[in-house]
């Protein structure tokens, strides 16, 4: 069979471009080895990390997927599952499922299959996982989420509301800010267009117990100046300086986590030792009602680093997913 492969073209300088980007065809067989699956990607997951993640010249460009097994010699992934994984912006791949998370079989009825790159999948488990180990929300508590009304933040800020939380946040636009209001928000402002102190202070009057930061740079600064004491942070991301060409300034922080006694953690997804017990919480809710997913679509394998580009510059709202 043939896949369609992409591949980096060049470094990416500030925002990626078009031109950073090439589609190849491998070659690849469909007789397969014991304990081997072939699969067929359907949906694929431009994700902020393949920006900074380390991705050489000419190398295939990587990236979550969810795909179809077409053929198997695995009885772990067998014949017709759904499943997710991380091969890369890719067609067909042949594999010893050593790249799956996990099967997608028990999809919810009352969400697109594509959920399971976004609420079911990675950013979704980074949700769950980062929130409650990272931040401990206790009920009463207030929680700030940065990049509130994107892929992980959409899902933090109503976790966080169904442990009995204050839930506030800030986003890009004036819709994004109605849209996670929508979906439970206690208050959430446009960063663009607001003085960040002032907002915050309305927002968050008893001030701030748990920050869950997808954003970093001088936003978080401010966010630290409205932390309580013993405050947890959890730092999952850093977009504002993902496509930066000179280092990001923002204002010292360390006499804040000194005096209110912060704890500030680094998270990674992959460490989450039960990644399908955070599906299954998430899966459980989402049947339930209390979590509502948003996507925004692109359709056509041509078209993936467009949705990865304007993701990158906001052009999302909930989860950007490119279906195949
Ligand atoms: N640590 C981990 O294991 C993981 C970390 N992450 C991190 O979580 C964060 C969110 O990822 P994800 O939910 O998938 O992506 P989103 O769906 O939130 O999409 C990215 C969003 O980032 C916002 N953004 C872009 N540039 C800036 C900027 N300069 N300042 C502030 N916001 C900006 C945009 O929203 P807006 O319009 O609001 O600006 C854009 O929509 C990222 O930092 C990512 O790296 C994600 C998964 C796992
Ligand atoms: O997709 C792959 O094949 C790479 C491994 C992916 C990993 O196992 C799964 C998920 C990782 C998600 C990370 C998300 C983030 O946004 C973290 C933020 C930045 C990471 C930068 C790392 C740079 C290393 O070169």
């Amino acid at each position: 069979m043939k896949s369609k492969v992409y591949v980096k073209a060049a470094e990416f300088v500030g925002h990626p471009k078009l031109t950073d980007f090439k589609i190849i065809e491998q070659e690849v067989s469909e007789d397969l080895q014991d304990g081997e699956i072939l699969t067929e990607a359907v949906c694929i997951s431009p994700d902020p990390y393949t920006r900074v993640w380390k991705i050489d010249v000419g190398q295939e460009f990587i990236g979550f997927q969810l795909a179809r097994i077409l053929k198997s010699k695995n009885a772990e992934y067998p014949e017709g599952s759904l499943v997710l994984q991380q091969t890369g912006w890719r067609t067909i791949t042949k594999s010893k499922g050593e790249q799956a998370w996990y099967t997608c079989d028990d999809l919810p009825k009352n969400i697109p299959q594509s959920s399971a790159v976004g609420v079911l999948g990675m950013p979704g488990v980074t949700a769950h996982y980062g929130l409650l180990t990272f931040c401990e929300p206790k009920k009463g508590e207030t929680v700030m989420v940065t990049g509130a009304a994107g892929a992980v933040g959409t899902i933090v800020g109503q976790i966080a509301k169904i442990l009995g939380c204050r839930v506030i946040g800030c986003c890009g636009s004036d819709e994004k800010v109605e849209y996670v209001k929508s979906i439970g928000f206690d208050a959430a402002f446009n960063y663009k267009t607001s003085d960040w102190d002032k907002a915050l202070t309305e927002a968050a009057p008893d001030g701030i117990d748990c920050y869950f930061d997808n954003v970093g740079g001088k936003m978080s600064s401010t966010v630290m100046n409205k932390m309580n004491p013993n405050g947890r942070v959890a730092v999952c991301g850093s977009i504002s300086s993902y496509n930066s060409t000179e280092p990001d300034m923002a204002p010292v922080i360390q006499l804040n986590v000194v005096v209110k006694c912060l704890r500030i953690t680094g998270l990674l997804v992959f460490n989450n030792s039960d990644k399908k017990g955070s599906y299954n919480d998430l899966k459980k809710w989402l049947e339930e009602g209390r979590i509502q997913t948003r996507e925004t679509v692109s359709k056509g394998f041509e078209n993936i680093p467009q949705a990865f580009m304007n993701m990158l510059k906001g052009g999302n709202i909930g989860k950007a997913v490119v279906v195949l």
